[in-house]
C-alpha cells in the first residue's frame, strides 16, 4: 500500500528509530542482506559491508526496532546474532532514564562527551527484505545517523521508517498516537547516548579490569598470601558483574584433585563438597574444564549431564548456569579453574567470554607467580637432591637451638657426616647412583633421629644433623654410632648392592663451643680426625685433636711458603743388587728445613701437603730436581743407575701428569728408562681405568713404575696381574722382623714368589741387618735398600760415599753377611719346613 507523499515526509521526519551500533565485527559478519530500492532502481547491499564501508571504527552492530502498542512504546534491541540485549538510556545529565533491568551497570557518561551530530544523508523510499526466497515489498525510509563524541567514541543510529502496514496503522491512528511518537522522538538525542554507552561499557570493563590487574600485581609484589590475592580478584569480578558468582579452584600437587579454592559467594555446603574432588570428564563444569583443559559452558546445571552427579546439591544453591575455564600456566600445566555462576540459565556473550579469559589469565599469573616465589624460597633453603634443609637453613636452625640451649642451660650438638669413598662410588657406578646413595643415607639418618632434630645437606656427600637437646656427650656418641651403623648397611640401588660407610665428627654446646660458628668448626675438625683415623668411625671433638688440626693448618701454610722460599731439598738413598753388590738405583727422598722448626720429617709434611694442592707444585719441583741430578750423575759415569722418585696420589691423578714427566725428562735430558716412579698400592684402587691409562702411557714412554710399601695395602691380584708396572718394594715393616718372625718370613717369601710369577723385580726396603740382607738374597730378592748399606744422603755426600765408602763399606758388609749366611739359611729352611708341614 502506498502512502501519500506528505505522510511519507511526516513519518520520515518523526517516527521510528532502529539503531545500529556496537557488538563486534563478528556480529557484523552475520548481518542480513537487504535489497534497497532507490529512485526506481534496486541495489543489493550487504548490511555488514555497508557498515564497514561507511562506519569503520564501530565496535559492532546493534539493531533496534520499535513496537508500538495502543498507548505505550517498548524498545527491543537485538544484536545481529539475534540475542536480546539489555540496554539503558541516559538523560542529558548522564543519569539513568531507562533501564531494561535494575542497577547492574553503574555508568555515568558526562554528557559533554556525547555530541551527536545527526545527519540525514541517506534516504530510501523503498526496501524489499529478502527472506527465504520470498520477497515482500515494504515501504521504508531509512537514514544512518553517525554519532561521534569528543572522547572518540563512534557509533551510528540507523533510522528506518516502516511505511508499510505499521506505518499505515500509524497513519490511521489518532492524534494521541502521533503525540506518542513525538514523545519518542524527543528521546533520540538521549538514545544516541545509550548507543555510546554500549561502547563505554566495554571500555569501562577494560578499565576496571586494568585496575584489578594493578591491584593484583601490587598485592603479589608486596608478598600478600595467594588466597588473599585471589579473593581480591573474585571480588573484582563480582563487583564488575554483579549478577555473577565467581569461584576459583586450585589443583593439588598431583594435578588431579581440587585442593583449595576461593569462592566467597558460594554457599558453604557447596564449597565444602568441591574440596578434594578428583577432576575428570563429566565432573561438573570445573572438574571437566580442568581435565579436558578446555572452556566448559553449562547453561543450565539442572539439565546438563556434567552435573548429573550433584544435581540435588547444586539445586540447593539456586545457581543455574556455570561456565568454567581452566587456568593454565606458562609451561602448559593446569593450575586450577575459574568459574562464573549465574542464577538463571544462560550462555556467555562474546564480550563476556573475553572478559572471562582475561580474568583466568590474571588468576594464572597470580598462582604462577606465587608458586615461583615459593619455589625460589624453597631453593634458597632446601637442597634439591634430598629435599633436606641446606647449609643456610641448617645454620639458622643451629643458631636457634644454641640460643635455646643457652637459655635453658642445656646441651645441644652438631654432627657432620661424610660418606666414605663417595668419589669411588660415583666413578664406579655413575653419578645417578651416587645421588641415590646420598638420598638413601639421608633417609636412614633421618630415621635415627628425633622429630625436632634436623637433618640437612651441607653439599656434596656431606650431611649434618643438628640435635636440639642432648643429655650429655655420651648420648650423642651413641646416636652417632647408630647413624654410622645405619649408613653402613648395604644399599640396593639400581639392582646393585652398594656397601658404604661414613665418618662422623661431633661437637657439643656448651662443652666444645660457645656459638654456632665454633660448633661448625669443631665438628669439622672432629670429622677430619675421623677420616684420618681410617674412616668409618665417629669422633667427638676434643682439644688435643683441635691442636693437631691447628698444627696441620700452620704447617700447610708454612709448606706453601717454603716452596716459594726453596726450603725443600732432596736426599738420596742407594739401592743395591743383593747378589752382585752393584748400585742399581737411588731413591730420592724429600727434606724440609723449616726456618723455625728445623728439619721437618717427610712423614709429617708429606701427608699434610697431600691433602692440599701444594703437593702438585712441590712434587713437580722435587721431580725436576731429582731428574737434573740423575742426568748429571749418569753423564759422570753412573750410567746404569736409576733414580726412584715418590709420587703422591694427587700428582698421579693430575690429568697432565704424564705430559709433565715428558717435559721434565726432555728439559733435564734424562732418559725415560733412568726414571722410576714409586706409587703406593692405595693409589691403584681409586680409579682403575685412569690408573691403567696413566701406567700404560708411562710404559710407552719407557719410564718404569714401582709399587711402594707393598703388602701394607690391598695387594689385590687383580691389580698386580692387570696393571703394567715393573717393580715391587717390600715394606720395611715386613723386613724389620726377618728372619726370626715366621709371619714376616711367610709374607716376604710369598711376595718374592708372586713377583717372580708376574715377572716383576723386587726391592726390599729398610734392611738394617746382615741377617735380613742374607735372608732376602737367599730368597731371590733382587734389590735391597736400608741403613745397612747407606742412610739417605744429599748429593755431595752421596758422591763422597760412592767414591770412598761404597766399595769398602759394601764389601765389609758382605764379609759380615757371609758370616751370617749359615744362620740365615737355617732360618729359611726352617720356614720352608714349617710351610710344607
Ligand atoms: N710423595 C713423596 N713422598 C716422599 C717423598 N720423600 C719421602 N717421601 C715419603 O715419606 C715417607 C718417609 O720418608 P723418609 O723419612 O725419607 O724415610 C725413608 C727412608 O729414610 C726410610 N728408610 C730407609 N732405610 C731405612 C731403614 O733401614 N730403616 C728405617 N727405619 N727407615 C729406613 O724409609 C723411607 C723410604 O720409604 P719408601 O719411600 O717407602 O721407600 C716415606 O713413605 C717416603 O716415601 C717425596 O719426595 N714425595
Amino acid at each position: 500500500m502506498r502512502l501519500s507523499q506528505d505522510a511519507k515526509l511526516l513519518l520520515s521526519t518523526l517516527i521510528v528509530i532502529v539503531a545500529a551500533v556496537a557488538a563486534s565485527w563478528v556480529a557484523l559478519g552475520k548481518a542480513r542482506h537487504f535489497i534497497l530500492k532507490k529512485e526506481g532502481r534496486y541495489t543489493a547491499v550487504h548490511w555488514a559491508q555497508y557498515l564497514e564501508n561507511n562506519l569503520r571504527g564501530l565496535d559492532g552492530l546493534l539493531s533496534a526496532g520499535l513496537i508500538t502498542n495502543e498507548d505505550r512504546m517498548t524498545f527491543d534491541f537485538a544484536t545481529a546474532t539475534g540475542n536480546v540485549l539489555n540496554y539503558q538510556i541516559l538523560d542529558e545529565r548522564g543519569a539513568v532514564a531507562f533501564s531494561s533491568w535494575s542497577g547492574d551497570f553503574r555508568l555515568s557518561i558526562p554528557t559533554d562527551h556525547v555530541q551527536a551530530a545527526i545527519r540525514n544523508d541517506k534516504s530510501y523510499t523503498e526496501l524489499i527484505e529478502y527472506e527465504g526466497g520470498e520477497s515482500r515489498p515494504r515501504l521504508v525510509a531509512e537514514a544512518y545517523v553517525p554519532i561521534e563524541s569528543t572522547a572518540g567514541y563512534k557509533g551510528a543510529v540507523n533510522v528506518k521508517i516502516d511505511l508499510t502496514e505499521r506505518a499505515v496503522e500509524l497513519e490511521r491512528r489518532s492524534m494521541f498516537a502521533f503525540l506518542g511518537l513525538l514523545g519518542f522522538v524527543t528521546l533520540i538525542s538521549t538514545f544516541c547516548g545509550a548507543l555510546v554507552w554500549r561502547n563505554i561499557r566495554n571500555r569501562q570493563w577494560a578499565e576496571d579490569l586494568q585496575n584489578s590487574r594493578s591491584v593484583v600485581l601490587e598485592q603479589l609484589a608486596t608478598g600478600m598470601p595467594l588466597k588473599q590475592v585471589l579473593l581480591t580478584l573474585v571480588q573484582s569480578v563480582e563487583r564488575l558483574k554483579p549478577d555473577t558468582v565467581c569461584s576459583i579452584l586450585l589443583l593439588d600437587e598431583s594435578g588431579t584433585r581440587f585442593k583449595d579454592g576461593v569462592s566467597p559467594s558460594l554457599p558453604e555446603f557447596f564449597r565444602n563438597s568441591i574440596n578434594g574432588v578428583q577432576i575428570g570428564h563429566g565432573v561438573g563444569s570445573c572438574g571437566t574444564a580442568a581435565y579436558t583443559r578446555e572452556l566448559v559452558i553449562v547453561s543450565d546445571v539442572l539439565t546438563h549431564p556434567y552435573w548429573a552427579g550433584i544435581r540435588d546439591l547444586v539445586a540447593r544453591t539456586g545457581l543455574r548456569a556455570c561456565w568454567s575455564l581452566p587456568v593454565i600456566s606458562s609451561d602448559d600445566e593446569v593450575l586450577g579453574t575459574i568459574a562464573l555462576y549465574y542464577r538463571e540459565p544462560r550462555e556467555p556473550t562474546d564480550a563476556e567470554l573475553e572478559f572471562f579469559r582475561t580474568i583466568s589469565h590474571l588468576v594464572g599469573i597470580a598462582v604462577e607467580q606465587r608458586r615461583f616465589q615459593a619455589r625460589i624460597a624453597h631453593l634458597a633453603h632446601y637442597d634439591t637432591l634430598t629435599g633436606l634443609p641446606n647449609r643456610r637453613k641448617l645454620q639458622a636452625r643451629l643458631q636457634q637451638y644454641v640460643s635455646e640451649a643457652r637459655i635453658a642451660n642445656g646441651t645441644m650438638a652438631l654432627a657432620i657426616l661424610d660418606i666414605d669413598k663417595f668419589k669411588t662410588i660415583n666413578d664406579t657406578y655413575g653419578h645417578p647412583v651416587g645421588d641415590s646413595v646420598i638420598r638413601e643415607a639421608a633417609r636412614r639418618i633421618a630415621a635415627c633421629v628425633r622429630e625436632d632434630d634436623i637433618v640437612g645437606r651441607l653439599g656434596g656427600d656431606e650431611l649434618a644433623i643438628v640435635f636440639r637437646k642432648v643429655s650429655d656427650v655420651r648420648e650423642i656418641a651413641e646416636v652417632s654410632d647408630r647413624i654410622a651403623e645405619a649408613v653402613r648397611l648395604p644399599m640396593y640401588i639400581d639392582g646393585k648392592s652398594i656397601a658404604t660407610s661414613s665418618s662422623i665428627g661431633v661437637s657439643c654446646f656448651p662443652q666444645h663451643a660457645s656459638d654456632s660458628d665454633e660448633l661448625f668448626i669443631k665438628a669439622d675438625h672432629a670429622l677430619y680426625q675421623a677420616k684420618q683415623s681410617g674412616r668409618a668411625t665417629c669422633e667427638i671433638y676434643d682439644e688435643e685433636l683441635h691442636e693437631l688440626i691447628r698444627e696441620k693448618q700452620i704447617l700447610e701454610r708454612d709448606a706453601a711458603l717454603g716452596i716459594q722460599k726453596d726450603e725443600f731439598s732432596l736426599v738420596y738413598q742407594p739401592q743395591i743388587d743383593l747378589k752382585s753388590g752393584a748400585l742399581i738405583g737411588l731413591e730420592a727422598l724429600a727434606r724440609w728445613e723449616h726456618p723455625v722448626l728445623g728439619q721437618v720429617p717427610p712423614n709429617k709434611f708429606i701427608p699434610i701437603a697431600e691433602t692440599s694442592p701444594i703437593i702438585i707444585e712441590l712434587g713437580e719441583r722435587l721431580l725436576r730436581q731429582a731428574c737434573t741430578q740423575a742426568a748429571r750423575w749418569r753423564q759422570g759415569g753412573l750410567t746404569n743407575v736409576k733414580i726412584a722418585v715418590n709420587v703422591a696420589a694427587r700428582q698421579f691423578k693430575d690429568p697432565l701428569f704424564v705430559e709433565k714427566i715428558k717435559n721434565i725428562l726432555e728439559q733435564t735430558d734424562l732418559k725415560p728408562c733412568a726414571l722410576e716412579l714409586e706409587i703406593t698400592e692405595t693409589m691403584l684402587i681409586d680409579d682403575f681405568d685412569v690408573v691403567e691409562k696413566t701406567l700404560g702411557e708411562l710404559n710407552a714412554l719407557g719410564t718404569s713404575v714401582s709399587i711402594d710399601d707393598f703388602g701394607t695395602g690391598y695387594s689385590s691380584l687383580l691389580y698386580l696381574s692387570k696393571l703394567p708396572f715393573q717393580n715391587l718394594k717390600i715394606d720395611r715393616s715386613f723386613v724389620h722382623n726377618l728372619p726370626s718372625d715366621s709371619n714376616s718370613v711367610a709374607i716376604v717369601t710369598s711376595i718374592i714368589a708372586m713377583a717372580r710369577q708376574l715377572n716383576l723385580s723386587v726391592i726390599a726396603e729398610g734392611i738394617e741387618t746382615c741377617e735380613q740382607a742374607e735372608f732376602l738374597r737367599m730368597n731371590e730378592c733382587v734389590g735391597g735398600q736400608g741403613y745397612l748399606f747407606a742412610q739417605p744422603m744429599d748429593a755431595l755426600q752421596l758422591e763422597t760415599w760412592l767414591r770412598d765408602d761404597f766399595v769398602n763399606t759394601f764389601h765389609g758388609r758382605l764379609g759380615a753377611m757371609n758370616g751370617q749366611m749359615e744362620a740365615a739359611r737355617v732360618a729359611s729352611l726352617k720356614h720352608s719346613e714349617l710351610r710344607s708341614a
